[in-house]
């Protein structure tokens, strides 16, 4: 049953081969029609070599038999060929040319849309496994696809190529199409059995495939290069590959050893029905049924419809495979990320005028069964400087994800201004807040672009752009660089500059700047910081963003401290709320970690 279904999808992913095909044609229509145009013309190319053989050797025999003999239509037979040669010979060059030019067009846009695409997908569906196999497979579709056109286009050229190769053979024999479609039918039969068997293989080892990718990425990247040095992890990483690879080679080669024995026991049957059809002309030829020209035309035609019906059908299950890859790339593109209907949202929001207000909010990651957030309830102020405190896990970041609308509550909800903030836009609200990470991005782009991310509609504005890196302290960093603000980042490119993790955080916290958002939030990027600079940093940051509201989240008690209040979270709940001075006076988990943490400098 599911074999049987697994059948149909088989041949039901060609239907998205017509979009395929006129999404490429948008690519440069003028290319691809010339493209095509060219295909035709080639595709009659070989019967009328054929022909011109054929009446080439008719010719010379009856001129061998006469006495003054007349050579120019012979000439002109000659010069026929040749210019069919050179036609051809261009036409092929010409076909390549457009082929590599539309492939290259149509791969650069499909990975635009799969990165705008990409954009748009929920955090959630990006941690999801499945989904991201999905993601994989279309990723995959972009780059190595491009061949899927050439491969139609040259199906449908080979095809007029066998219509007008068949209509020669109708012409004399009738039967030799007979004996050509017993040589064939076997083997068009094997090859689309195994495309199936081979896409399913494919299919079935996405998850593998995509750890092996994980394993050659840190097994061989800057990035993780430090820590396999030192803890020796190379053999493990390079034991870790063989397993699942060794495990992959030993499935596939099964199927290639399966496939290749039965294509080649089909050509053999391919073979005899040739030679049968062989005998039967040259037999015509001999009791002079045919002349020695028909007797080549036919052999000709025979032997190249053979081949050229071969290469169809091979191509044939090479399409379907193809078009079941392009068929998870249609689903990607065309999955409904927005759930968004224009109707039921506000207008909005403009501006922030009062407060958020998080409401009874409880939240379970999807695919957990434990609530990472319960019953939190609390006002932010407009204006207020809030500092999020707690041990590691208790829930600080994934409360800044919900207000950030990466996510939704499970229960409970967010108001801004007293309206839910589901009822607006995402795109909208979202632009209310800025907010930088602790695992903020690393781009290896130049420092100026690395800063103008914060806000990058004002990519060219250099004066707003230093400004923002004067205030988070990245100025200095950026002007000792040998080309400043045009200086690659990253060692990943050639002349990149690598920065220390102070550095890169001084860099990323310049985003902050960037933004004109009335809420900016601050989620730990300054722990590589030095004293003094963390110091100097959230004295800027408070004064600098005095008329918004920000929210900080850090483990250091000199800048929590500076915040107006103090939100301390525990398990997923809210365990004591108030000032620096209030809590400190509350024998709670407050006072107790502040405690610890200065008496560590004390001693
Ligand atoms: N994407 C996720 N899927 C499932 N669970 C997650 C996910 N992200 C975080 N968690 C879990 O949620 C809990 C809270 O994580 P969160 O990052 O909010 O803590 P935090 O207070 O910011 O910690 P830290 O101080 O270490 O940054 C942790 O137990 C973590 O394992």
């Amino acid at each position: 049953m599911a074999k049987a279904r697994e059948k149909k999808s088989n041949f039901a992913s060609l239907k998205f081969v017509p979009r395929f095909l006129s999404k490429v044609y948008h690519t440069h229509p003028g290319l691809f029609l010339a493209n095509v145009f060219l295909r035709l013309l080639k595709s009659l190319i070989p019967i009328a070599l054929l022909w011109v053989g054929k009446e080439i050797i008719d010719e010379v025999i009856f001129q061998v038999d006469l006495d003054a003999k007349d050579l120019t239509r012979l000439y002109w037979l000659i010069g026929i060929e040749l210019v069919l040669a050179i036609f051809s010979d261009v036409f092929n060059r010409l076909i390549g040319l457009t082929d590599g030019l539309l492939g290259d067009l149509y791969s650069n846009t499909s990975s635009i849309e799969l990165i705008q695409k990409t954009a748009k997908v929920e955090l959630a569906s990006l941690e999801d496994s499945e989904f991201y196999d999905k993601l994989e497979r279309a990723r995959q579709q972009t780059t190595s696809r491009v061949s899927l056109m050439s491969n139609v286009l040259a199906q449908i050229q080979d095809i007029i190529t066998i219509i007008s190769l068949i209509s020669g053979l109708i012409y004399f024999y009738p039967i030799l199409i007979l004996l050509l479609v017993i040589s064939i039918i076997p083997s068009l039969i094997n090859e689309l059995k195994y495309s199936q068997s081979t896409y399913s293989l494919q299919k079935s080892w996405t998850p593998e495939r995509r750890e092996l990718d994980y394993m050659r990425m840190i097994g061989a990247s800057d990035i993780t290069a430090k820590e396999i040095k030192l803890f020796g992890l190379a053999d493990f990483i390079s034991n870790t590959f063989k397993r699942i690879s060794d495990k992959y080679y030993k499935a596939n080669k099964k199927l290639s050893i399966k496939k290749s024995l039965w294509g080649g026991t089909f050509h053999i049957l391919g073979d005899l029905a040739y030679y049968g059809a062989y005998v039967f002309i040259v037999l015509k030829a001999v009791a002079g049924f045919v002349t020695i020209g028909d007797l080549t035309f036919l052999a000709g035609s025979f032997s190249r419809l053979r081949s050229q019906l071969q290469t169809v059908f091979s191509r044939f299950s090479n399409i379907t495979e193809s078009a079941m890859y392009l068929q998870d790339y249609f689903e990607f593109i065309d999955m409904d990320f927005s759930g968004e209907n224009p109707e039921q949202y506000r207008e909005g929001p403009t501006e922030f005028k009062h407060s958020i207000r998080f409401e009874n909010v409880s939240f379970r990651y999807p695919q957990s069964d434990k609530n990472v957030l319960s019953n939190i309830s609390f006002d932010l102020i407009k204006g207020e400087k809030l500092a999020l405190v707690g041990e590691n896990g208790a829930g600080k970041t994934t409360l800044i994800k919900l207000l950030l609308r990466l996510y939704d509550p499970t229960e409970g909800q967010i108001l801004m201004d007293g309206v839910p903030v589901q009822e607006y836009r995402k795109q909208a609200y979202q632009k209310m807040l800025g907010a930088i990470f602790q695992d903020f991005v690393k781009y290896y782009l130049t420092a100026k672009i690395n800063i103008a991310v914060g806000n990058i509609d004002e990519e060219h504005n250099t004066e707003k752009i230093k400004n923002a890196a004067v205030q988070s302290l990245a100025n200095d960093v950026i002007e000792s660089l040998p080309e400043g603000y045009n200086q690659g980042l990253g060692r990943r490119f050639r002349k990149g500059a690598e920065l220390s993790g102070g550095q890169w955080q001084k860099i990323a916290l310049a985003r902050a700047y960037m933004s004109d958002a009335p809420i900016i939030i601050l989620d730990e990027p300054t722990s590589a910081l030095d004293a003094r600079a963390e110091s100097q940093v959230f004295q800027r940051f408070i004064a600098l963003t005095e008329d918004r509201t920000s929210i900080i989240i850090s483990h250091r008690f000199s800048t929590v401290r500076m915040a107006d209040r103090i939100l301390v979270l525990q398990n997923g709940q809210i365990l004591e709320m108030g000032t620096h001075e209030e809590l400190l006076a509350k024998p709670q988990l407050y006072a107790e970690l502040f405690e610890l943490q200065a008496e560590g400098y004390r001693e």
